[in-house]
């Protein structure tokens, strides 16, 4: 199977083992089995004819339900159906001319935040011209609507409420958690994927309580533009337990509970209650933790992933798209220096959930290359807010970062990010610690002396906590560095070269992760799906985007890149056991289970509201 609009040969021989794609493919049968009715993620004309009928009375109600809503581009013929005639102008648009007008009216806003009000403003009135723009306009639109004004967004979601799109799952609640589930509004095709998060580390921006709910909002919707769930079939859910932050209990106008966060005791009940109920009334749902505190997320992560179809888009979505994007950096890196893939060495600047979830899955990056697993741990070195991290710096180490302490470091400690760096001689440079600004000229021009190209991927969101921008890693590295952001950064030139940095954020595979959960039917996502995924991004870069000098494909591909993923993840969870589909993918060769997830993903287009 080639990676989407990539040549047949064009798969990373950095791969020393095999990838999922060269094992033997799966045999084809004669006559596959059928897919059952909920199969289906794409559009359904069923449920978009029960909305034009229960609309049909009233007229001027398709106008305002967002999934009947064609507006301009409702045809003389529907018009006189649906009692249109006269609520509508006389021009009839196609969706391609409403994108222009919508385009419009999203630039002549003078801020950030006023672009996200606008945009969910357009979700909230028609959601196919909402996800046609964007799906037209990735790079124009996504940072609008994610990382970095999702942040914002967030910040002030008390602020900017105007109508609810997700679901509070509140301590008040406990003990009725199925009834308040069994209140969203679901239609046929009942909710395929849910992200949850507790708001209490919304990007780096730290403890957002109830507001954190933009969050799973915006992250739901990259699951709609970039991996074709049906929108409808996306569920937010904000587990309000209450907040630290101060400011937000102050605020007369914050819409969670006003009440110190509880304890995890306290929460914990909760959070199993929730996830028995999801799976109760949702036997399909694959749910996203997102954005919990680091411990809390790691306990969650071990307590729910053999139980349950979830996974933690913080430890292991990061982890994956990291690996992908590390491994075609490496690649460059090591022709440059001449040292083999094996000698890379990682430092790690924060370790958090996100981290911890790079190094943890790093490591398959030199298991690959031939390294036990205890030589690849020590490829790695993790500093966080005391310094590096190591056996006898004389503190009691969290659970999390025990596993890669060093104990080689012969009693001396080191703390000032360029001590570390002098005493470890990186080869890449990792940032998850939230404080921008710290890889500084001096520490990029240190690690282009040590490297001929050095690989730094500040990754900390949004923007302004980036520990560097691309601008600076470009001066200080004299246009040497191989860089990628959590969030994204101007292209730029050095010496008459254009440079293009990368975003190394997770949009580019749990899209992929979760639709391969929800077309296979996975009753679990496995480790070894999450590493798959980070293996088909590396193989995704078509020459284009190579002989561009990129390490992550272009956003403009997004949903031919979550349809590669999504069929490199079902193929080893079928290998797995975990596809509990009936045999329906397994069934297929690789190349059509390809074109089949592809082919799944929900269309924004009017056609069949203008049948
Ligand atoms: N690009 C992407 O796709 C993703 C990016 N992220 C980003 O990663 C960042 C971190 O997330 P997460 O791991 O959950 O957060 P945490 O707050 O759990 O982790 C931050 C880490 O940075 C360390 N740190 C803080 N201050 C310093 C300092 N001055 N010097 C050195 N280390 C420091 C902390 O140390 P200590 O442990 O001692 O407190 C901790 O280990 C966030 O900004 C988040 O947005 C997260 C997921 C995905
Ligand atoms: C991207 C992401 O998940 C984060 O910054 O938390
Ligand atoms: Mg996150």
């Amino acid at each position: 199977m080639a990676p989407p609009s990539a040549s047949a040969d064009d798969k990373l021989n950095l791969l020393t083992q095999p990838s999922a794609i060269a094992a033997p493919p799966a045999t084809k049968r004669d006559k596959p089995p059928q897919p059952t009715p909920d199969h289906k993620t794409s559009d359904d004309p069923v449920q978009d004819m029960v909305h034009l009928a229960a609309s049909r009375g009233g007229g001027f109600a398709s106008l305002r339900d967002p999934f009947a809503n064609a507006d301009t581009a409702f045809s003389e013929k529907k018009r006189d159906e649906l009692k249109l005639r006269g609520l509508l102008p006389p021009a009839q648009q196609s969706l391609d001319v409403q994108i222009l007008r919508a385009l419009e009216q999203i630039r002549v806003k003078k801020t950030d935040l006023g672009r996200y009000i606008a945009l969910a403003a357009l979700r909230q009135s028609n959601v196919r011209l909402f996800y046609a723009l964007i799906m037209q306009n990735p790079e124009e639109t996504l940072p609008m609507i994610y990382t970095p004004t999702v942040g914002e967004a967030c910040q002030k979601f008390s602020r900017i409420f105007r109508q609810p799109e997700g679901l509070t799952i509140s301590l008040s609640d406990k003990g009725n958690v199925a009834s308040i589930i069994d209140n969203w509004p679901v239609p046929a095709g009942a909710p395929r994927i849910a992200v949850v998060t507790d708001g209490s580390r919304i990007l780096g921006l730290g403890d957002q309580g109830w507001d954190g709910l933009g969050i799973s909002i915006g992250k739901l919707s990259l699951y709609v533009a970039a991996g074709g769930i049906h929108p409808r079939a996306t569920l937010p859910i904000v587990l309000d337990v209450g907040t630290n932050n101060e400011d937000k209990l102050k605020d007369p106008l914050y819409l969670g509970l006003r009440q110190k966060r509880a304890s995890d005791e306290e929460v914990l009940p909760l959070v199993d209650e929730m996830m028995e109920a999801l799976q109760k009334a949702y036997p399909n749902l694959i749910v996203q933790f997102e954005d919990f505190q680091s411990e809390r997320a790691f306990a969650y992560l071990d307590r729910y992933q053999n139980k349950y179809r979830m996974f933690n888009d913080d430890i292991q979505g990061t982890g994956s798209v990291i690996l992908g994007g590390f491994t075609n950096a490496a690649r460059l890196n090591s022709k440059a220096s001449g040292r083999p893939l094996s000698d890379q060495r990682i430092l790690f600047f924060g370790a958090g959930s996100a981290g911890v979830g790079v190094a943890k899955q790093l490591c398959a990056f030199f298991t690959r290359q031939g390294l036990s697993q205890d030589e690849a741990r020590r490829r790695i070195w993790l500093v966080d807010s005391k310094g590096l991290i190591t056996n006898d710096r004389g503190d009691k180490l969290a659970e999390h970062k025990v596993y890669f302490s060093r104990d080689d470091n012969e009693g001396k400690q080191y703390k000032g990010l360029l001590d570390v760096i002098n005493y470890v001689k990186p080869t890449a440079l990792i940032g998850l610690s939230t404080v921008p600004k710290t890889f500084t000229e001096e520490i990029l021009a240190r690690m282009a002396e040590l490297n001929p190209r050095p690989i730094v991927f500040p990754l900390s969101n949004p923007s302004s906590l980036s520990e560097c921008d691309f601008e600076t890693a470009v001066q200080a590295t004299k246009g040497q560095v191989i860089f990628a952001a959590g969030s994204p950064f101007p292209e730029t030139d050095y010496e008459g070269k254009h440079l293009i940095p990368g975003q190394g954020n997770n949009l580019y595979v749990f899209p992929g992760i979760g639709l391969a959960g929800a077309l296979a039917k996975c009753g679990r996502i496995s480790d070894e799906m999450i590493t798959e995924s980070a293996l088909a991004l590396a193989d995704s870069l078509n020459d284009e985007e190579k002989a561009e000098g990129r390490i992550y494909p272009s956003l403009k591909r997004m949903r031919d890149i979550s349809a590669y993923v999504c069929a490199r993840v079902i193929i080893m969870a079928n290998r797995q056991g975990h596809a509990r589909d009936g045999g329906y993918t397994a069934s297929m060769t690789d190349d059509e289970l390809v074109s089949w997830c592809r082919g799944e993903m929900f269309e924004p287009s009017y056609e069949k509201l203008l049948a």
